[in-house]
Order: C-alpha cells, then sequence, then structure tokens
C-alpha cells in the first residue's frame, strides 16, 4: 500500500468502525486517529439534552474531524479516520429534521463546512460498514456505555436512510468499499482483505467474504 495512503471507515453507531480502523492500522502500518467519545466535551451532555447541546456538540466534532485531516495533509503519511469527516452532515440533518437544532444553527453548520471543505483531502477510499438499525442497537447495548442508553431505534433508522443516501452518492466521487457486517469474520482477517481489494477498487464493492476468506487462508496454506 502506499504510504500515503488516507482512508476512512464508515458506518453507524456501533457498526465497528473502531475495531476495524486499529486493525487496519495493524495490518497497514498506517496511524489511525480516533473519534472522541469519552473525551469529547460536549457527548455526554448531549445525549442528556439534545436540543441544547446538538449545535455544540457538530461544531465541537467537525473541528475535531478537520485537525485530524490537517495532521494527515500535513504529515505526508496518510492514515485511516474511524469516521469520515462527511458523516457528521447525516447526523445534523436527522438532528436539524427533528427539530434538535435551528435553522441558523443548521445554515452556519452547512456553511463552515463548505469553506472548510476546500482545505480538506478526500479520503482515497471509503470502508462501509453495513449494519442494519437493528443491529447497531445490539451493538450498543451491548457495549453498555451509560450516556448512549437513551438512543433509540427510531434514531438509528433515520441515521441509517442518512448513510444509504449518503454512500450513494460519495461513490461517484469516491471508491466504496461496502461490507456486510453479517460476513463480517475477524477484524485482522477482515483487514487483511481490504488491503488486497484495495488496489482494484474502482466503485461500490460488495465483498464476498466467505469467498476472500477461503482464499487468504487457502493463500496462507501454500
Ligand atoms: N466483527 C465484529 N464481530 C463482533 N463484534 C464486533 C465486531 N467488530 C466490533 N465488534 C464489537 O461491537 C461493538 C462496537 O464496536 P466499535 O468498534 O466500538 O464500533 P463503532 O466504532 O462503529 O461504534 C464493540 O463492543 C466491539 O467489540
Ligand atoms: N456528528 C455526530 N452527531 C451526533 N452524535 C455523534 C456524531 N458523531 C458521533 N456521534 C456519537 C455516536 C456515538 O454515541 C459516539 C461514537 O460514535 P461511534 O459510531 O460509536 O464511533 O458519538
Amino acid at each position: 500500500m502506499s504510504e500515503n495512503l488516507f482512508l476512512a471507515i464508515s458506518g453507524l453507531i456501533g457498526a465497528g468502525k473502531t475495531t476495524l480502523a486499529t486493525a487496519l492500522g495493524v495490518v497497514t502500518r498506517l496511524k489511525v486517529f480516533y473519534e472522541p467519545v469519552v473525551q469529547n466535551a460536549f457527548l455526554e451532555d448531549f445525549f442528556r439534552d439534545m436540543k441544547r447541546y446538538s449545535f455544540p456538540l457538530q461544531i465541537y466534532l467537525l473541528n475535531n474531524r478537520f485537525r485530524q485531516q490537517q495532521q494527515i495533509i500535513w504529515s505526508g503519511q496518510g492514515g485511516i479516520v474511524d469516521r469520515s469527516i462527511y458523516e457528521d452532515a447525516i447526523f445534523c440533518k436527522v438532528l436539524y429534521e427533528d427539530g434538535m437544532m435551528e435553522d441558523r444553527e443548521y445554515e452556519t453548520y452547512v456553511n463552515l463546512f463548505n469553506n472548510m471543505s476546500n482545505f480538506i483531502r478526500k479520503p482515497d477510499f471509503i470502508v462501509h460498514l453495513d449494519v442494519s438499525p437493528e443491529q447497531s442497537l445490539e451493538r450498543i447495548k451491548k457495549r453498555s456505555r451509560n450516556m448512549e442508553s437513551t438512543i433509540s431505534l427510531d434514531y438509528l433508522k433515520k441515521l441509517h436512510n442518512g448513510y444509504e443516501d449518503f454512500i450513494g452518492k460519495i461513490s461517484k466521487t469516491i471508491p466504496v468499499l461496502r461490507i456486510d457486517w453479517k460476513k463480517y469474520g475477524s477484524p485482522i482477517e477482515m483487514a487483511q482483505v481490504i488491503k488486497e481489494k484495495h488496489e482494484s477498487l474502482k466503485q461500490i464493492i460488495d465483498v464476498n467474504l466467505e469467498v476472500e476468506m477461503k482464499r487468504i487462508s487457502q493463500k496462507k496454506k501454500k
């Protein structure tokens, strides 16, 4: 893989982004840039009072992801992000449509993002982890972060629709490797598959993991 490769992992809450990003970091030796959760200054308050904290949380996250982008650009060494800068706009739209953000807040966010987008680097490709809203909720429950206990299936369904729309649009400009979570084996093996697939990647590819895993294990035996 090229040393300056930049890849983003996308997917619903609890899809497995952080786990896969860590594995990909091991396989590719690229630096992994994690999304702040515990250290996030607004996330806990956001889940307690979405109307009050949606806008500050979005600004906080946008700033954070922009900083990661700058580090990737200026280091010249590429990297892996465990959620792309584009995905916050999915959350923003859902929150705005649910009345959690005012018109002026949403407009400010969109304008700020548009200004910043002149200074960001597009990922070389996006790995999208496909999970249903139900699977996402199951994972969130299993992970049992206290602050996430208020997340509803309805919220996840809206986000899931937003993600479908996003993947359809972004794949016209950035190659997307779409992975069905149900077939997701060990993250390290998965990362190995992605590493191999990347070379031939042009548009959305539905990886048949069973076939790929078999191929890799046969290759290992040789
Ligand atoms: N391939 C997988 N199979 C089973 N469980 C997984 C897999 N990948 C991640 N998990 C588990 O699912 C939960 C959410 O994973 P995480 O990487 O934190 O997701 P995200 O970063 O997308 O929110 C964690 O408890 C993690 O251990
Ligand atoms: N842009 C966002 N708006 C609201 N909430 C967000 C946003 N980005 C991330 N989050 C939340 C969702 C989860 O509770 C945590 C971590 O995300 P995860 O998908 O589990 O890595 O942050």
